[in-house]
């Protein structure tokens, strides 16, 4: 992250960062699209998170009408008098949060409500939600994107060759399953127009999503950007498409696939004319479940590339670190 001026004082504490411009050439990034029910689609999937760790999915069969339902909840929930959101927080680390993202000082140009889920993958009793339309229409839309989370899981094994099919998507399916959902709103951020062109706000600071993989939907606003793996981690815009699903690989999926699948540093930078909503669904195994590469995975002799530990473990070292951090290298064999 390059911090590159003195932020007037409304971004005071958020950084600033030199952003690829939309006319750079070398900015093009194709982002893999894989039709899950198409021929050939286990292979696309595992190309795709081996070398970007991101693809979208389309023709996805999940209904407009359940996203378009949660994305107007959200932006009513989001427009509502500060008092009544606040009651839903401050995040800690679930419920209603305003710029600051975690407990370890990160700070972005978002708003955003994160809840639990339970072994239904319904919002949890735990979390502070708004209004029952709300926990209605999240409910709905999760039991459609975890159906995708777990095909695209499936896709995975099928790709690698690893039986059963249910050996990564059970995890997911698992009653204990650590499932969580945010929704995040970045308003437009007009104070960008007096900086530099080249000068992005960080919405969402980089960083990887610690679980096995996230399922992100967003409106038509652009911001999304991912840094590739082969190009000395270059950072890159997602165009927007408000159709598809993208799929993120996490720290999780790495360590199971003894990193042959690898997590994506990815960040959002804010717009200065329009407001994005975003929403994800984090699919995490049972805190009891041991993170370790699948045997199928392993070539003759290969060794495991990181220490035992599970998912309880490493949440609780990803919620004592920072957005930045390399989650992942104190659990890596040197
Ligand atoms: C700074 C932090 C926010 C985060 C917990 C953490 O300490 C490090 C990981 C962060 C992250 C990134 C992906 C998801 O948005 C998230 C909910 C998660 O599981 O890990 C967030 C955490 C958060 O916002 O609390
Ligand atoms: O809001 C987005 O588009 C991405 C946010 C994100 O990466 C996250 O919440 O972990
Ligand atoms: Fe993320």
């Amino acid at each position: 992250m390059v911090v590159l001026a003195k932020p007037p004082p409304a971004l005071d504490q958020i950084s600033l960062l030199r952003c690829p411009q939309p006319g750079d050439a070398a900015s093009f990034f194709g982002v893999p699209a894989v039709d899950l029910s198409s021929p050939g689609a286990a292979l696309a999937v595992v190309d795709a998170c081996e070398r970007f760790g991101f693809f979208k999915v389309v023709n996805h069969g999940v209904p407009t009408g359940v996203v378009d339902r949660l994305e107007a909840e959200a932006v009513r929930f989001f427009a509502s008098p500060q008092a009544d959101k606040d009651a839903c927080g401050p995040a800690n680390p679930l419920g209603y949060g305003n710029k600051r993202i975690g407990r370890n000082g990160d700070m972005g140009w978002l708003e955003y409500l994160l809840l639990a889920l339970d072994g239904a993958s319904s919002v949890s009793k735990a979390s502070p939600v708004p209004s029952s339309s709300l926990r209605d229409a999240v409910n709905q839309y999760v039991a459609a994107v975890r159906g995708l989370a777990t095909s695209v899981l499936e896709a995975v094994a099928e790709g690698l060759g690893v039986a059963p099919r249910d050996a990564l998507s059970g995890m997911v399916t698992d009653a204990a399953s650590d499932q969580v959902f945010r929704i995040n709103h970045y308003p437009a951020c007009p104070l960008l127009q007096r900086l530099p062109d080249s000068c992005g706000v960080t919405g969402f600071g980089e960083h990887t999503d610690p679980q096995l993989v996230s399922v992100l939907r967003s409106n038509g606003t652009a911001g999304l950007q991912v840094a590739l793996h082969d190009d000395g981690g270059r950072w890159v815009p997602v165009p927007p498409d408000r159709d598809a699903f993208f799929v993120i690989v996490g720290d999780s999926l790495q360590v199971l696939t003894n990193g042959r699948l690898k997590s994506v540093r990815h960040r959002v930078v804010a717009n200065s004319l329009k407001p994005r909503v975003s929403m994800i669904y984090f699919a995490g195994p049972a805190p009891a479940q041991r993170i370790a590469p699948l045997p199928q995975v392993l070539g003759h002799g290969e060794q495991s590339l990181y220490r035992d530990f599970t998912w309880g473990d490493y949440k609780k070292a990803a919620y004592r670190s920072r957005l930045g951090d390399n989650r992942l290298d104190p659990f890596r064999i040197q």
